[in-house]
């Protein structure tokens, strides 16, 4: 059986230390002694780490506990629960003062005793996780979650980070492609900037200039010399997002800067050194891209190199509370807190965000700004408001047969794309099937045509 959490009982009477070792065993605790402060001090620094909360006499020979008390480093290296004897209130309340976290009169009644160290306990792990988020807050590229794959992605990132590598960031909208592309950037130790460019929101008549940068005259407009982005990002990061829609022809001189380290600014001769990490982000499916002719299979092998795929936040259920609770602290201050009611956390899982985290950080904003002064309380019902989908008819299963079903399907699939694509042609396009065989189709389910 796994030991129960240590607990670190510090009094100077026998008597005492022996009652409590009987009560704390039997209600699941580890019991460790100490009968003066100095050897406490010297448990609390014991190698296999500080306890998980320290119960702690007042009235000792020698240093008393308040003395003790006052003298520990900030925080608190374990929640501190005082057992005030025939102290007086004044005492206890300067024990509270000075951080501790309850106090239990003695001889301790068990259920008092129990109960103050299980909210002892119960407050300190919540510190301890405020802690963890404001810290990880106060990094910029930090990733939250839990799930293994956002764990693996930390590992990955910590490994591939400081290498100059290219990389390949794929995943759905919102997973979180920037933000891995900024941690990436923190990670690469660099000291240049991370110059982001979205190759999907820059007219393709600007992108290459945006990009390359030009010289004086180069085109009309070109009044004066200007260095591109890929130049800006000497010396730092030049990270691309939206690179599948990126034109072929920028993609072939994209590839020109990978393999050269060399950039040319447009109306230029003279071959600029360029030294640029580069990383790619796109929701597209690339190798799919290359196969249809739309992006470059040699630009494509050589970001591919180090492929990073974000899953989809459906599928990573366990960072959906790690990243509410972070972006209520992050919103809303850490003073707030973030509280679930029942059936919150059932709705969280249950619903497929489309969107991703920004659909979450979004749902949780919007919370924010509905909650005046209270906490920010999420309930099922925001998550089942306007955001969700409405849930697909449930099918009546009848005596209809399996096939009979599929046909069923197909028929209301056809029929729908028959409508919104005009034509046999039209459907087939929309449901990118080969028009010869939707005809089969249309005529095996006797499916009319408009
Ligand atoms: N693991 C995470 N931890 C904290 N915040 C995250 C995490 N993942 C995503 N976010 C936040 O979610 C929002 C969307 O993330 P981001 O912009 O990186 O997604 P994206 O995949 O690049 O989206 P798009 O494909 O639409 O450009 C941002 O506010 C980002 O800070």
């Amino acid at each position: 059986m796994k030991p129960g959490p240590r607990i670190l009982v510090v009094d100077d009477d026998p008597g005492v230390l022996k009652a409590l070792r009987g009560l704390l065993t039997d209600e699941g605790f580890t019991p460790v002694e100490a009968r003066s402060t100095a050897e406490a001090a010297r448990l609390l620094d014991a190698p296999e780490g500080p306890p998980a909360l320290m119960l702690l006499d007042i009235r000792m020979p020698g240093e008393t506990g308040l003395e003790f008390l006052a003298r520990l480093p900030r925080p608190l290296p374990a929640p501190v629960v005082v057992l005030s004897g025939e102290a007086s209130p004044a005492e206890a309340v300067q024990a509270l003062k000075l951080g501790a976290t309850d106090f239990v009169e003695k001889p301790p009644s068990p259920e008092r005793l129990v109960t103050a160290l299980r909210n002892a306990m119960a407050l300190g792990a919540l510190q301890e996780e405020r802690e963890r988020l404001l810290d990880a807050l106060a990094r910029p590229g930090h990733l939250v979650g839990d799930s293994p794959a956002m764990e693996a992605l930390r590992r990955l990132i910590a490994r591939v980070g400081p290498s100059d590598t290219a990389v390949l960031i794929t995943g759905e909208t919102g997973t979180g492609k920037e933000r891995v592309a900024r941690a990436l950037h923190l990670a690469s130790g660099r000291k240049g900037r991370l110059v982001a460019v979205n190759c999907a929101a820059i007219p393709s008549t600007l992108l290459e200039s945006e990009l390359f940068g030009h010289e004086k005259g180069a085109f009309s407009g070109a009044v004066s010399r200007r260095a591109g982005r890929i130049e800006q990002a000497h010396g730092g990061t030049l990270f691309l997002d939206e690179l599948g829609d990126m034109p072929l022809e920028l993609q072939a001189k994209l590839l020109r800067v990978l393999e050269t380290k060399e950039v040319e600014r447009l109306g230029g001769s003279v071959p600029v050194p360029v030294d640029a990490r580069i990383l790619a982000a796109t929701h597209q499916d690339l190798a799919r891209a290359v196969r249809e002719g739309r992006f470059r299979q040699d630009l494509f092998f050589r970001l591919n190199v180090m492929p990073l795929q974000l899953p989809p936040l459906r599928e990573r259920p366990e960072d959906l509370l790690p990243l509410a609770r972070a972006f209520a602290a992050e919103l809303a201050g850490p003073n707030v807190p973030l509280v679930l009611a029942p059936g919150a956390e059932a709705a969280l899982r249950a619903y497929s965000w489309p969107g991703n985290v920004r659909e979450l950080r979004n749902l949780i904003e919007r919370l924010n700004l509905l909650r005046g002064d209270g906490p920010l309380t999420l309930g099922p019902e925001a998550i089942q408001g306007p955001l969700a989908p409405a849930a697909p008819p449930r099918p009546t299963l009848g005596d209809k047969s399996y096939r009979e079903h599929v046909e069923d399907f197909e028929r209301d699939l056809i029929r729908a794309a028959l409508q919104e694509g005009g034509s046999i042609a039209g459907a087939a396009r929309l449901l990118q099937v080969d028009r010869g065989n939707l005809y089969r189709r249309i005529k095996a389910l006797q499916i009319p045509v408009p």
